[in-house]
């Protein structure tokens, strides 16, 4: 009887645990996972689409280990939905990254800031003084104007029937647009860098280095690899370049409203706009706030640019019809920003550009505030997660003919409005959620400027096809991608420009 007894309460035992066991159950994990690096090396050199071909066998919620660091990673817009929509704020965090850190103020900006009352109060600080319609608005000119400049520059090339190297000309054109409203209305350079060359590589620098896994960070005893092979003077000198610009910004600034009370830097004025709510910023965090800007801003905007213009020269038809649009709608020989509500197909474009080119494939790393749940499956406070956004714009479960540039999909009775982030999970080229992108009503109106501007103005073809129209055909452009924080084309996009003259 007694061993009759033993042997229920041990099956009752044994079947409580599984139940919990089942009620607590991890997601799915790939095999092969090495000593040390976990699943790292199963990434490969795209990790958006190494992702997506593991999510394939794994399923839309996987759990990797990326180096140290227990990672889950969502494909799906299911998954995305719960993430960042139902429990948001479960998902809500960063996590503590020491190369971010050591670049990034110790991550006391907005981007990379941990969940909390400090990123609350910056955030709020930047929507409303930074980001707010009103200053978007007041930047308006600024826009037009290097929108010209990037149109003179293209000019220049397409007089002489030369090939005009776009990606450079967008760059320029994006750093900018945002230099002028990160950085005030000053001619900002680094070590003497005239033409802004500098300052792009040490951007492009700067966001290697966050995407970047230090040997350290995997195994502490090696970290004097990192210094024999060139990572750590890499950042070293990076953040240095970066400070000091910050450092002669905000020194000018203040020099200028001691002498005239000058007060177009709203982040420095933060302090005294903000002293009822007792919510202060000090040197590192203005300087980290500037520096997002910045560096969320400008390879963002820049990429989408250089996909659209790429899809639209492998797609003649499209490019026609929106030329065709634009064209139509201008008065006054030049796009400004009064014209783009008349383009409808103008926003198809971009939108389904991101759809298929998500700038920020992964977003920006997440991380668990408390222990939750995705699709069933437990996940542990503080586990990190990305979020394939690449990978769920191409979902062919949720878009038809995923794999198609089909700018139509966002035209017509059903219109996308894709500066509403999260509005539809399946497009999350901005992200969602509380951390999403803050930055979608300034950015809007820069690229939809430029790349109005530059259709309306000439006429394009890819050197493949200079000397000879093509009719709709086989693509080609090759359209391999580099990956970084953003996703850019791996060849610069060479282009002959011819002016058009109405
Ligand atoms: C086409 C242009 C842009 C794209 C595609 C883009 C995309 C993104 C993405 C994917 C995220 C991460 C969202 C998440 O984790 O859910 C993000 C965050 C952010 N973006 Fe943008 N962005 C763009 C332009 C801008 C601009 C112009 C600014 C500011 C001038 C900006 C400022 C920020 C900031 C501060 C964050 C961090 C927000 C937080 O963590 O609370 N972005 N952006």
């Amino acid at each position: 009887m007694l061993s009759l007894l033993v042997l229920a309460a041990t099956k009752h035992q044994r079947q409580q645990r599984t139940a919990g066991s089942e009620r607590r159950k991890l997601p799915p994990s790939p095999s092969g996972a090495l000593p040390l690096l976990g699943h790292i090396h199963l990434l490969g050199r795209l990790p958006h689409r190494g992702l997506r071909s593991l999510s394939a066998s794994h399923g839309p919620v996987m759990l990797l280990r990326l180096g140290p660091h227990p990672t889950v990673v969502a494909s799906s817009a299911a998954a995305a939905d719960e993430a960042l929509r139902a429990r948001d704020a479960s998902f809500a965090s960063r996590p503590r990254m020491p190369m971010v850190d050591r670049l990034v103020y110790g991550s006391r900006d907005l981007s990379f800031a941990r969940y909390g009352d400090y990123w609350r109060q910056a955030r709020r600080v930047c929507v409303l003084h930074l980001l707010s319609h009103r200053r978007v608005r007041a930047f308006r000119r600024a826009r037009e104007h290097e929108a010209a400049a990037l149109l003179a520059r293209v000019r220049r090339h397409a007089t002489g029937g030369e090939v005009v190297n776009l990606s450079d000309a967008l760059v320029s054109y994006a750093k900018a647009v945002v230099a002028r409203a990160a950085f005030g209305d000053g001619d900002y350079v680094v070590d003497g860098d005239r033409g802004g060359d500098k300052l792009r590589r040490v951007v492009t620098d700067l966001q290697q280095l966050i995407m970047a896994t230090p040997v350290r960070e995997i195994a502490p005893w090696l970290g004097w690899v990192d210094t024999l092979t060139g990572l750590e003077a890499k950042a070293k000198r990076t953040f240095e370049a970066m400070d000091g610009l910050l450092d002669r910004v905000i020194g000018d600034h203040r020099a200028r409203r001691r002498q005239d009370g000058h007060r177009s830097d709203v982040l420095l004025d933060v302090n005294e706009m903000e002293n009822d709510t007792g919510f202060r910023l000090d040197m590192d965090n203005i300087k980290g706030l500037i520096m997002d800007m910045f560096v969320a801003g400008t390879d963002t905007s820049y990429t989408v640019l250089e996909w659209a213009m790429a899809e639209l020269i492998n797609h003649p038809h499209k490019m026609l019809k929106l030329q065709e649009e634009v064209r139509g709608a201008i008065t006054g020989g030049h796009v400004t920003e009064d014209h783009l509500d008349g383009m409808p197909y103008l926003k198809a474009v971009i939108s389904e550009t991101m759809r298929l080119h998500a700038p920020v494939p992964l977003l920006l790393p997440r991380e668990t505030t408390e222990d939750t749940e995705l699709l069933g499956y437990h996940i542990p406070a503080g586990t990190r997660v990305l979020i394939n956004a690449w990978a769920i714009g191409r979902d062919a479960a949720t878009w038809d003919h995923a794999d198609e540039f089909m700018p139509e999909r966002f035209a017509g009775a059903v219109a996308m409005d894709y500066t509403k982030v999260g509005q539809d999970m399946r497009f999350l080229a901005f992200g969602a959620g509380r951390r999403g992108c803050p930055g979608v009503g300034f950015a809007a109106p820069s690229v939809e400027l430029a790349l109005a501007s530059m259709v309306y103005r000439f006429d394009w073809e890819s050197t493949a096809t200079s000397h000879g129209r093509r009719k709709e055909g086989p693509p080609v452009l090759e359209m391999s991608e580099a990956f970084g924080l953003t996703v850019r084309r791996k060849e610069p996009l060479l282009l002959v420009a011819k002016p058009w003259y109405g």
